[in-house]
């Protein structure tokens, strides 16, 4: 059977499962409204299970974009050079090990990624950042978390964010302030080299950031654009802009 050309199909964008248990047993998934919004961006979703690092550029060969998810699974510390603070807090170390390596060799090769929550957190460690382990308790910085409730009130808008001019989101945007939710424990502590914040919110927390010279789309937020993203606007734009760069990394000639 003839193989559809690489132009006549939507883009495939790898999303990382995350590593949860089950009753007894370990299972690999990735949440349904990340799923969503990847086919409202216009591509294919593929959830990759828990790969390893000597796996990555096999998988990125047929990639043409990464959508990395947030989860309840904290960064282990230890990737910046920390130790956890509070072992309770969920970790998953199979998607460290994996996914870190895997963000730079997508960047360096203008592999259209975008990063949200746990995925923003990823980027700025897998580039050389570091993280507050517990955001709330640095003097002078907000709680980020969402309080407990329905998912409606937990994903609702928390806090408004400034987005810094002449950046890829100012851009995408015609707003130099937009509303955003919250439900991250952890945030930037130290922003790797290389990264450009692209919004912060008002307690100096950086909440996006881009790669300074990527060749390709490359943006991380640290809320959540997927949540109802059809019915929000600033959403839209961010997941139409990731659609049209891994379309348009699909029709390069390879070797450019
Ligand atoms: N665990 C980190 C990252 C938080 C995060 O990704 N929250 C989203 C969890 C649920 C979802 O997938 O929407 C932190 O606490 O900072």
């Amino acid at each position: 059977m003839k193989q559809p050309s690489k132009k006549s199909r939507k883009p495939l964008v790898l999303v990382p499962a995350c590593n949860r248990m089950m009753g007894d047993h370990p299972f690999q998934m990735a949440g349904k409204k990340y799923i969503d919004a990847v086919r409202l961006a216009g591509c294919l979703p593929l959830i990759v299970p828990s790969s390893s690092a000597d796996e990555v550029d096999e998988l990125l060969d047929h990639a043409e974009g990464v959508f990395l998810t947030g989860s309840k699974s904290n960064v282990h510390a230890s990737h910046y050079g920390e130790t956890t603070r509070d072992e309770s807090l969920p970790q998953d170390r199979v998607r460290d090990d994996w996914v870190l390596p895997l963000i730079p060799k997508a960047i360096a090769r203008g592999l259209p990624i975008l990063g949200i929550c746990r995925g923003f957190q990823e980027a700025n460690v897998a580039l050389g950042g570091s993280l507050h382990q517990a955001v709330q308790e640095q003097p002078g910085l907000a709680d980020h978390r969402a309080g407990p409730g329905t998912p409606d009130e937990q994903y609702a808008f928390a806090h408004e964010v400034d987005v810094q001019a002449d950046g890829l989101l100012a851009g995408l945007l015609d707003a130099p302030r937009i509303r955003v939710n919250s439900l991250h424990g952890q945030g930037i502590k130290r922003l790797a080299e290389g990264l450009r914040i692209e919004a912060k919110a008002d307690d100096g927390l950086v909440e996006a950031f881009s790669v300074e010279g990527a060749r390709g789309f490359a943006l991380f937020v640290q809320w959540h654009p997927e949540w109802q993203a059809a019915s929000n606007p600033v959403s839209q734009r961010i997941l139409a802009a990731f659609g049209r760069a891994c379309m348009d990394y699909q029709g390069r000639d390879p070797e450019t």
